[in-house]
C-alpha cells in the first residue's frame, strides 16, 4: 500500500497582508488558519505525516497547537527559508522514512478539502505528479513591463494552479536537486517538476481553494467558513 505524507509551509512573511502578525496565525472563525489547513490533513484517514515548516520564532506555537488542536500526525515542526521552494526542500529533508507520495500544500489555503486532496493524490499515486487547478475566468492578457499588451493566450487551455500538489517524493526530490543546482527558483512545486521534462496533470481544484493573500482576502475567508458550517450542519 502506498504511504502519503504533507508538507504545509506557512514560513512566509505575508508581506502582501501587511499586518504584523503573519498572515497564517491570523484567526478566520476564532482559529488561525493554519490550524483549519492541518486539521484537514489530520482528518484525512490515508495521510500518515505531516510536516510543518514555519519561522524559527514560531516553532513554539505550532507545537503548543499540535497539543492543543490534538494534531497527532505532525511528525516534524522545521524552521524554513527565504523563498516558498527553500521552506518545501526543507520540509521534505524532514518527512519520515518510508513515505511514499507528499503532498506540498500552503498555510495559508484553509478551505481544501478531504476530496480535493484525495484526487490530488490518487492522480500523483498512478502518475507521479498532479496538482489541483481551475479554469481561469478572465481573459489573460500578457503585457510588457511599459504596459502595452504582447499577446493573448487561448483561454481554453488556460488553468489556475493551486495547492495540494503532490509527487512521488523521489521525482519532487529530484526536481528540487536540479532546480536548485541551476539556481533556478519557480513559483511552484510543479515548474520544478516541468522542467525534467516529466508529465504533470492537473486535477479539479475548487475556486473557495483560496490563498489567503491581501486583507479583502480575510473578508471572503469569513464567509467562506461560514457558509462550510452552515452547509455542514455546524
Ligand atoms: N519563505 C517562504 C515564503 C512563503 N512560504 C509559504 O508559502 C505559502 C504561499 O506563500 P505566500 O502566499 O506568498 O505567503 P507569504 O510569502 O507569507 O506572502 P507575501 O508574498 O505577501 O510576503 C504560504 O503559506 C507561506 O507561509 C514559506 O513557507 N516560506
Ligand atoms: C504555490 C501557489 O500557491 C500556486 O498557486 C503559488 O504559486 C504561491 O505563490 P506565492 O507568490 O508564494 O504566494
Amino acid at each position: 500500500m502506498t504511504t502519503y505524507g504533507v508538507v504545509v509551509v506557512a514560513a512566509g512573511k505575508g508581506t502582501r497582508m501587511g499586518t504584523s502578525e503573519s498572515k497564517q496565525f491570523l484567526e478566520v472563525g476564532g482559529k488561525p488558519i493554519l490550524v483549519h489547513t492541518l486539521e484537514t490533513f489530520q482528518r484525512l484517514p490515508r495521510i500518515e505525516a505531516i510536516v510543518v515548516v514555519t519561522g524559527s520564532g514560531d516553532i513554539g506555537r505550532c507545537v503548543g497547537y499540535v497539543e492543543r488542536y490534538g494534531l497527532t500526525k505532525v511528525t516534524a515542526i522545521t524552521a524554513g527559508g527565504s523563498e516558498r521552494q527553500h521552506s518545501v526542500r526543507i520540509g521534505l529533508e524532514r518527512l519520515p522514512d518510508g513515505i511514499e507520495v507528499v503532498a506540498v500544500h500552503d498555510g495559508v489555503r484553509p478551505f481544501l478539502t478531504g476530496e480535493l486532496i484525495d484526487r490530488c493524490l490518487d492522480k500523483a499515486g498512478e502518475s507521479g505528479a498532479a496538482v489541483v487547478a481551475v479554469p481561469v475566468k478572465d481573459t489573460i492578457k500578457v503585457v510588457d513591463p511599459s504596459g502595452r499588451i504582447e499577446s493573448t493566450p487561448e483561454r481554453r487551455s488556460l488553468w489556475a494552479v493551486q495547492t495540494p500538489q503532490a509527487f512521488r517524493l523521489d521525482l519532487l526530490v529530484e526536481a528540487h536537486r536540479e532546480a536548485e543546482r541551476e539556481g533556478f527558483v519557480g513559483t511552484d512545486d510543479a515548474t520544478l517538476v516541468e522542467r525534467l521534462g516529466h508529465p504533470v496533470y492537473v486535477v479539479e481544484g475548487d475556486y473557495a481553494n483560496i490563498k489567503i493573500t491581501t486583507p479583502d482576502d480575510m473578508l471572503l475567508a469569513e464567509r467562506l467558513l461560514q457558509e462550510r458550517e452552515e452547509s455542514d450542519g455546524l
